[in-house]
């Protein structure tokens, strides 16, 4: 079984396998937080500035791929509770944790190190990944963990909200871009997952990634940053700091997403950085399609004057980003039409 590196007690240097080659390192110059990632306030939702609120969304997305989300209606209370039985979790014993270990895409919890790909990679991304299913919760539950006390509940409680969450922000894009409501529900969000990464301190982080430079190939992505810096964006060929704004939720639109909406939106270029000091745990929640449906860029002026991707499905298209070595253009170029 493979070493998490949440069972390190202590590393003083970084292990050899985790060196990246020199053109690879994200180096010692400091990539400070930028003021310029949009910051989209919910609170006023059901008023009359919903327009706006669509708007700033789909300018949110078109410009950066990626924007934050504050008063979202999910609870700090709830927020706070599951940050804190998810890091229990990655801080129990090791022969714990070795119940959930796997690699296989189907099981309702998987626990691994670096990537799916451990045995074979050239080098180890700096993180542990403790990855849910959770649509519906019933299907998967009893395979969670049972420890810490209320950890299944908390999750639970937390996948169901992050959801609703999701849905309000997607709803917000079918208004923005002209698509009738609940488009995106049934099968092309069927399935949910809740992805835990945990980073502990890395002995240097000039020399390694906690994850690769990469486009989530979902139909959308939030994250729940906690309060240790480390997700980086990509915006006009320069690397830029996701600040972790308390109680904010970070909103990444799916390749998916760019697809449907034939190009109009953008699914933001994103890595993770280390931190020499504090370990760092972040909760993804990720919708899905489901295997078999058609995705293609959705009727309407959304795809005037012509669609520029041929329909496909999802798991044409994840296989496609797998043999492109998760790299987006390169995927997307297999769908042009
Ligand atoms: O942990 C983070 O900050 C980002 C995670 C991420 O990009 C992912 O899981 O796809
Ligand atoms: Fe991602």
């Amino acid at each position: 079984m493979v070493v998490l590196i949440s069972n390190w007690s202590s590393v003083q240097s970084l292990p050899e396998s985790y060196v990246f080659p020199p053109d690879r390192r994200p180096g010692t110059h400091e990539i400070p937080a930028s003021n310029d990632i949009p910051i989209i306030d919910l609170r006023k939702i059901d008023g009359p500035d919903r327009s706006d609120i669509v708007q700033q969304i789909i300018t949110a997305s078109q410009d950066f791929g990626l924007f934050q989300v504050i008063n979202h209606g999910v609870s700090r209370d709830l927020t706070d509770q599951t940050m804190g039985v998810l890091r229990e979790f990655f801080a129990a014993p090791a022969e714990f944790k070795a119940r959930f270990y796997s690699n296989d895409l189907n099981s309702s919890c998987r626990l691994y190190t670096s990537t799916l790909n451990y045995e074979n990679e050239e080098f180890h991304y700096w993180r542990d990944n403790l990855t849910h299913r959770c649509h519906p919760i019933e299907d998967h539950i009893d395979h969670w963990p049972e420890n810490p006390l209320h950890y299944r509940k908390v999750v639970a409680e937390y996948s169901i909200e992050s959801r609703k969450f999701l849905f309000t922000i997607l709803e917000l894009i079918c208004d923005g871009i002209g698509l009738e409501t609940g488009y995106f529900e049934g099968e092309m969000s069927k399935n949910q997952l809740v992805s835990v990464n945990h980073h502990i301190p890395c002995p240097d982080p000039s020399l390694t990634l906690g994850m690769p430079e990469h486009c989530d190939p979902n139909l959308i992505s939030m994250l729940q940053q906690g309060d240790v810096c480390g997700l980086q964006a990509l915006k006009d060929g320069q690397w830029i700091g996701v600040e972790p704004l308390p109680g904010a939720f970070v909103v990444i639109p799916g390749l998916q997403l760019r697809v449907i909406s034939n190009g109009k939106l953008a699914s933001a270029v994103h890595r993770v950085v280390t931190d020499s000091k504090r370990s760092r745990t972040t909760i993804g929640t990720f919708l899905n399609p489901s295997n078999d449906i058609l995705i293609r860029p959705a009727d309407g002026p959304i795809s005037s004057p012509a669609p520029v991707y041929r329909g496909y499905t999802y798991k044409e298209f994840f296989s496609a980003f797998t043999g492109n070595n998760c790299e987006a253009e390169s995927t997307l170029r297999c769908f042009k039409l």
